[in-house]
């Protein structure tokens, strides 16, 4: 699907959406449901993710393909490893079977895990014949995906002495880390973090439990880029969000602040205002522990003309698709000069865009929905549209509910 963007007539918007549940709390809490049935969720995310996450649980044998979903890769892998009786290959896209696994297979194969590589030695598709897993302590580097921690975290409290995890070098993506031990801690498993170990106890059974997931803050951020382009006066309402969240990305509420929006908390949703112009003409910002939203501050930054060092990605390479190559080239388009290194992008400020773009999505969610906000700057052609459906499956509907022109081609 091609679609042809065009700004709002009116650049003061004044509207509210609803966002579903965020994809990283809702597969982890269906995990847990796996585990212990007795769990109930609340406001799931509607997202592919989560469908593909649930019915790869809901299978025991065969083939289990998940597609572009990251999360349900590494937990489904720790799942199918722990499950005495459960055969499966665990399989995705072309480009899931180029992002690496071979941490998190190590790491259980140390717990007594039987995963044996399909194709391509360190990558999916894997084959795990599943096992009570009956070893408890392990180490494993932490600088590559914090997804492979939460996946070992998510099965520790079904294993017989739980799990002591030594985490080596510099850990990654932190929030998520601890988002994964705050939801055990929900459902009464006792955890422990400290310097670079973790210690989850194990749990046999646990009390009746409602999981309510907060709505996604990922999603949240591309409304933030609109507000933060449009006229001062704007106001759009996001539901359903609390201050205190359990997603990282909830840094938003901060970073934005540079950008002359201003975040009000109430009854459960979030009021983005636009307050002032932006305030500086460079922005720097260390995005380790919250790297969703670098897409979207960067095209923010182009978007208003101003400059940005953005650090702490060294884990784009290895996402959806090599985010810092994508950026650089679609960025590019529109006349910015964008410098990247293995881990940082330098956008130069520029002030005319340039027009007839149509930008490429590369299979990524994020390429799609970072530029959209664009279009309150310079009409422009987006390919591949439909990619937003890995976490947003509305994404352009609710564009168009802000008065975005937004048509097929
Ligand atoms: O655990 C999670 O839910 C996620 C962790 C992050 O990945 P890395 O730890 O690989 O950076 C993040 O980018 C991803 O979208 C979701
Ligand atoms: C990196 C992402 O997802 P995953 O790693 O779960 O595929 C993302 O949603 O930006």
């Amino acid at each position: 699907m091609r679609l042809q963007l065009s700004a709002p007539d009116d650049r003061k918007i004044q509207k509210a959406i609803a966002i579903t549940g965020s994809k990283s709390e809702t597969n982890r809490s269906l995990l847990l449901q796996a585990l212990f049935p007795n769990i109930k969720i609340e406001n799931l995310s509607n997202s592919d993710d989560g469908a593909v996450m649930q019915k790869g649980l809901a299978k025991s044998t065969g083939e289990v393909d998940i597609h572009h979903a990251g999360t349900a890769m590494r937990f489904l892998t720790a799942y199918f490893a722990s499950q005495e009786g459960k055969q499966v290959v665990l399989t995705g896209s072309q480009r899931m079977q180029e992002r690496p696994i071979k941490v998190l297979v190590e790491a259980l194969q140390s717990l007594g895990a039987d995963i044996q590589y399909e194709k391509s030695a360190g990558y999916p598709p894997l084959k795990i014949t599943g096992r009570k897993l009956k070893r408890s302590q392990v180490s494993l580097p932490a600088n590559i995906s914090s997804q492979y921690i939460s996946a070992l975290l998510l099965i520790a409290p079904s294993l017989e002495n739980g799990l002591e995890l030594e985490l080596i070098g510099k850990i990654t993506s932190v929030p998520y880390i601890k988002m994964t031990l705050a939801l055990l801690g929900q459902i009464g498993v006792q955890t422990a973090f400290e310097g670079n170990m973790i210690k989850v106890c194990p749990k046999e059974n646990i009390a009746d439990t409602t999981l309510v997931v907060e709505s996604d803050w990922s999603s949240a951020s591309y409304f933030y880029s609109i507000t933060a382009m449009c006229e001062v006066g704007t106001e759009i309402q996001l539901s359903s969000y609390k201050q205190s969240s359990l997603q990282g990305d909830s840094v938003l509420a901060e970073i934005y602040k540079d950008f002359g929006v201003e975040t009000t908390f109430s009854n459960n949703a979030i009021l983005l205002k636009k307050t002032s112009d932006v305030k500086s003409n460079h922005l720097e910002y260390n995005l380790s522990n919250a790297p969703d939203i670098a897409q979207t501050i960067a095209v923010t930054c182009l978007g208003l003309g101003i400059g940005c060092h953005l650090t702490g990605l060294h884990t784009l390479p290895i996402k959806e698709t090599d985010r810092l190559a994508a950026l650089q080239t679609e960025l590019g388009k529109f006349g910015a000069t964008v410098d990247i290194d293995s881990e940082s992008l330098t956008l130069q400020p520029q002030s005319n865009l340039k027009g007839e773009v149509a930008v490429d999505t590369y299979n990524d969610h994020r390429m799609a929905m970072a530029f959209g906000p664009l279009a309150l700057k310079a009409d422009f052609v987006v390919n591949d549209a439909g990619v937003v459906s890995k976490s947003y499956p509305h994404f352009w509907n609710d564009l168009k509910t802000l008065g975005f022109s937004i048509s097929k081609m």
